[in-house]
């Protein structure tokens, strides 16, 4: 039996659509293996009830059959579904660690990271690496083409995450298609000040650096409250805002001294827009931990 704790993430930070993410410290989820004939998955937790336990539909049952692995895997889910703090990558990323280790099939994190994309693939239909690359690695990662880099960062967060359903699947479908040159030069901009931000630990660089003007605002859209849950975090002082992930949850880094000021604005914010909402005080931290 193998035991593998796996953090929940926050992918894109803005500027960095499909490329950028992030390790938080909270919340988890808990996946147990034992070897077995065929794969079958046991689900338990937050939101268990609206996962199926198929291994054609569960992403665990795409990281087992590609790493060869058939397994009795049971799934103790923190980390909601649908939350765009990126749900099904750590289940994935806890997966693929506990599978690796219970087959001896010595591969890296790195090596690991496509593998626990499979997974991704069978949720929203694309194998995006943001957020198993840094639920295997920890800290803020950057997985470009086939390649992912990872940097050690602590920046304070708050993950504030609303009573809505967004679909990594839904929301990707109202991703423009294009996108001035306008908007690519204020993108490239953006992203290049958060990973400076990340390197330096500077949480006033970090929320500079998210903004961005394409996929942002047409995600908002899909987030009631957004606009105001934004204003109200900014106030409190955070130094950003974005969209986590696909949504529905907002993130907002900024000093640690302002965390739990941050946290209560947007969960009050998301309340006057008649939105029940739970805030993680979180912070950048490290990956999946075999027990
Ligand atoms: N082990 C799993 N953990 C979470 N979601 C899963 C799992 N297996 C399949 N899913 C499906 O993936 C979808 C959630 O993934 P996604 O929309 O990407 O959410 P998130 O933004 O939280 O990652 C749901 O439809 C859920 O049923
Ligand atoms: N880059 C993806 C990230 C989805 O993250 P999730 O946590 O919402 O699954 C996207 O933006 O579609």
């Amino acid at each position: 039996m193998q035991t593998v704790r796996a953090p929940a993430t926050s992918a894109n930070l803005g500027s960095g659509f499909d490329v950028f993410g992030v390790a938080l410290d909270r919340p988890t989820d808990v996946v147990r293996v034992e070897k077995a004939d065929r794969t079958t998955i046991e689900m338990t937790g937050v939101g268990s009830q609206y996962i199926p336990e198929d291994p054609e539909k569960n992403v665990v049952g795409a990281v087992a059959e590609a790493l060869d692995a058939p397994a009795h895997i049971q799934i103790d889910k923190g980390v909601r579904p649908s939350s765009g703090l990126g749900s099904s990558a750590a289940s994935s990323a806890a997966a693929a660690v506990a599978l690796n280790a219970l087959y001896d099939r010595g591969l890296s994190r790195e090596e690991l990271v496509p593998i626990a994309a499979e997974g991704e693939a069978v949720v929203s239909g694309e194998a995006h690496a943001d957020n198993v690359a840094p639920a295997l690695l920890g800290g803020f990662t950057i997985a470009r083409g086939g390649s992912v880099t990872a940097v050690d960062a602590s920046i304070p967060l708050v993950a504030c995450l609303p009573e809505i359903a967004v679909s990594t699947r839904d929301a990707r479908a109202v991703v423009p298609t294009s996108a001035s040159m306008e908007d690519v030069v204020h993108t490239v901009g953006s992203a290049a000040t958060l990973a400076v931000g990340m390197c330096r630990d500077d949480p006033a660089l970090v929320g500079l650096g998210m903004d961005e003007r394409v996929v942002t605002p047409a995600r908002a859209e899909l987030i009631t409250g957004y606009d105001a849950v934004r204003e109200a975090a900014l106030d409190a002082g955070a130094t950003g805002v974005t969209v986590s992930g696909a949504g529905p949850a907002v993130l907002a880094p900024c000093p640690d001294p302002d965390r739990r000021h941050v946290a209560a604005a947007m969960v009050d914010a998301f309340a006057d827009a008649g939105v029940e909402s739970r805030a993680y005080q979180t912070r950048v931290s490290g990956g999946a931990t075999l027990y």
